[in-house]
């Protein structure tokens, strides 16, 4: 069974057959950010995708004949080639099919974007450190000074640019590489580390009104009831709120 709100497949599970031609399937988890990144590409450009949801805390023997390190996502095609990590993912995705371009074509605001995402990439980590230091009563005022100065610098580039979205005037690849954590600030209990970041506060706002973005909106109650699981490792994590 596929699709984006179907239970997830765990152990013991029998592995998916073959995409269907015209199709590429995404190995997900529907509270995942780094997969949001992937489904907000699909959405974005409007690929005809299927969906198949992965108990990650009672995984399938299988998934790591899609990923050897067992993550989502990971993307399959209908000729069986296999993508994961999710930077990757969406650029392929980009490559791949035709429609809305989401990295810019100029070498130069590529590599921009890519430097960028760089300069993001320790947040995710940063994120989930506060939620494990939360749950087990640590000092973690380090850690949220830690988040605001990564925020701080996100602020002064858009600020400096001035401009609405991290590419230019329209939502890019970057925009969307980077929102699944905003998304999920309140969630993080992260919020107030935009309390001193006006500019990136308006992109939020922004982000908030973007197809994609509304399409696959994370409810911060539901992220809050699967983190709560996900942290026991439960595994009815994966499948909170079906
Ligand atoms: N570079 C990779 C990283 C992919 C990755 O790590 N995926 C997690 C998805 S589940 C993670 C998740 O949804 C989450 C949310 C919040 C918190 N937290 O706040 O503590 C922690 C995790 C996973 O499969 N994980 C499976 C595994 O670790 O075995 C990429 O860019 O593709």
């Amino acid at each position: 069974m596929a699709g984006e709100f179907v239970r997830s497949l765990g152990k013991g599970s029998a592995a998916p057959g073959p995409v269907p031609e015209g199709k590429i399937r995404l190995y997900s988890m529907r509270h995942c950010p780094f997969a949001q990144r992937t489904r907000l590409v699909l959405k974005a450009k409007g690929i005809d995708h299927e969906i198949i949801n992965i108990n990650l805390k009672n995984k399938p023997d299988w998934i790591f004949e899609k990923n050897p390190v067992g993550l989502v996502p990971v993307l399959e095609t209908s000729k069986g080639q296999l993508i994961y990590e999710s930077p990757i993912t969406c650029e392929y995705l980009d490559e791949a099919y035709t429609g809305k371009k989401l990295y810019p074509e100029d070498p130069y605001e590529k590599a921009y974007q890519k430097m960028l995402l760089e300069l993001f990439s320790k947040l995710p980590s940063l994120c989930h450190k506060y939620i494990f230091a939360t749950r087990s009563g640590e000092d973690t005022s380090a850690l949220k000074e830690e988040c605001s100065e990564k925020l701080l610098k996100l602020e002064e580039i858009l600020a400096n640019r001035k401009i609405k979205f991290f590419g230019g005037d329209s939502v890019s690849m970057i925009d969307y590489l980077m929102w699944p954590w905003f998304e999920r600030l309140e969630a993080f209990q992260l919020h107030d580390c935009l309390s001193h970041t006006p500019t990136l506060k308006r992109w939020v706002e922004f982000m908030q009104l973007d197809p994609a973005v509304m399409a696959t909106i994370t409810d911060t109650q539901m992220f809050k009831g699967f983190l709560e699981l996900y942290v026991k490792n439960s595994p009815e994590a994966c499948d909170y709120g079906l």
